[in-house]
């Protein structure tokens, strides 16, 4: 069942443009799968997502036909019996090989069967001798060996160098960490670990963020007492680090114009120590209740939501906010360690982002108070939605001016912007830039 699963999220995601990680929760959900079969299902679908140019390589090598002609399940279930025998030491070969024909022969194409049994044979008595990926040119090198696309890797190569990139490509297949963030107005991180001890979850403290914790075997935290109590929320450091940044105080006025799921809105209130406002805003109204659940968890009385569109102006708002963030819709690049699909997506729609990063940026700024602060953040690396939208935003309104700010050593004080990196400071890939409204 688990491959079966599998194998229709890895469909759903190329036919319907789902994102891998919801169409696993449903397609788990709806195969009603043990615990552990569940796992296995997820560990097929995220490495098969992590190692797909890699895998199509060798599988074209042991193919008669080329892996991009052949007809798209087919392609799926190459890739998932190819990463069985290539990276699942417990699976026997032989069971990788004949769960994949059995798959094949549901698809009822007659040669299904017999092309995946001879492709997927070939590959499990050669796989101590695989073939040498070509390394003539640098790109296409590391983005087979990686499984990056090859737009993504030259657009890396002249910002990281090559012996970088490599590791940034490296780490883009890793699995992140699981961070929660303290409701340090509820509890602490010394409490809520050891509550969570009782219900066999393990937590140790971050090596440098304060109130945050590392989670392992956590399972599905929604059943956790202190999930469940709002001792804490699920949340990357770097997304934290962002309202840091914001240097938000208690009392203040914030407005989050791209909210949803409410993350930063819930730093930001914690942070304020659950005093002031927190208007939490989305486009998309059906959104907002993930706030306004994740605010009631947590008991937060100060955060409000509506929803706006962040380009449109709303004149009761000019110049009424201590603090805009702007965590604007993005590519996405700096997270592919949690959605490895991410990749994969059309390019014309991850290069239209910047033009409506500025539109809301352009727009947000209007609604800060002389003397507040405008913060511009995404969870991408590239400097077209980042560098290039907040210096271009700068460029023409000089009412604002890059200000510095200081995080938690080792990151420490920096001029105004700033990009985390997954591979540097073992974050989610992000951009900081904190900008001031002059008085
Ligand atoms: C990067 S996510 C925000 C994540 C959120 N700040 C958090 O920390 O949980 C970007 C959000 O912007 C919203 N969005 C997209 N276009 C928008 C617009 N024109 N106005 C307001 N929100 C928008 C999306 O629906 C999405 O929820």
């Amino acid at each position: 069942m688990s491959r079966e699963t599998a194998l229709r999220v890895l469909i759903a995601c190329r036919t319907n443009g789902a994102w891998a990680d919801a169409a696993l929760q449903a397609q788990i959900k709806r195969a009603a799968l043990s615990r552990r079969d569940a796992a296995l299902c997820s560990r097929l679908v995220y490495g098969v997502l992590q190692n797909q140019l890699l895998l199509d390589f060798y599988i074209g090598t042991y193919c008669s036909q080329r892996p991009d002609h052949l007809q798209p399940p087919l392609q799926d279930i190459l890739r998932l019996g190819a990463y069985q025998i290539l990276y699942l030491e417990k699976v026997p070969d032989s069971a990788a090989v004949n769960s994949s024909v059995e798959l094949a022969k549901h698809m009822k194409r007659g040669q299904a069967a017999g092309l995946v049994n001879a492709v997927l044979r070939k590959l499990s008595q050669n796989k101590d001798r695989l073939p040498a990926i070509p390394d003539q040119d640098e790109a296409k090198y590391l983005s087979i060996r990686y499984s990056h696309p090859k737009w993504l890797v030259k657009r890396l190569l002249p910002i990281l160098g090559r012996t970088e990139t490599e590791v940034f490509l490296a780490c883009g297949n890793t699995q992140p960490p699981i961070t929660a963030q303290i409701n340090t107005c509820r509890t602490t991180a010394e409490r809520t670990a050891e509550a969570l001890a009782v219900e066999g979850v393990r937590a140790e403290a971050h090596p440098w963020m304060p109130a945050c914790l590392l989670l392992s075997g956590t399972g599905d935290l929604e059943h956790v007492e202190a999930f469940q109590s709002g001792s804490f929320y699920i949340q990357d450091p770097a997304a934290r680090l962002s309202v840091m940044a914001s240097g938000i105080k208690p009392g203040e006025r914030m407005l989050d114009v791209c909210a949803a799921p409410g993350g930063k809105s819930f730093a930001a209130a914690i942070q304020m120590g659950d005093r002031g406002t927190v208007l939490a805003c989305d486009i998309h109204q059906n959104k907002l209740k993930r706030i306004h659940d994740g605010a009631a968890r947590l008991g937060l009385q100060s955060i409000e939501t509506t929803a706006v569109d962040g380009r449109i102006f709303r004149a009761e708002w000019e110049g009424r906010f201590d603090l805009v963030l702007v965590d604007a819709p993005c590519s996405g690049l700096g997270i592919i360690r949690k959605k490895p699909d991410i990749r994969y997506k059309k390019l014309d729609s991850l290069f239209a982002m910047p033009v409506i990063q500025r539109a809301i940026l352009d727009n947000a700024a209007r609604y800060v108070r002389p003397g507040g602060t405008l913060l511009y953040s995404t969870c991408t690396i590239l400097p077209e939605e980042n560098e290039e939208v907040s210096d271009g935003f700068l460029s023409e309104h000089p009412e604002f001016l890059m200000t510095p700010f200081t995080l938690p050593e080792p990151i420490g004080t920096c001029n105004g912007r700033m990009t985390l990196w997954p591979h540097r400071h073992q974050t989610d890939g992000f951009y900081i830039c904190r900008m001031t409204r002059r008085p």
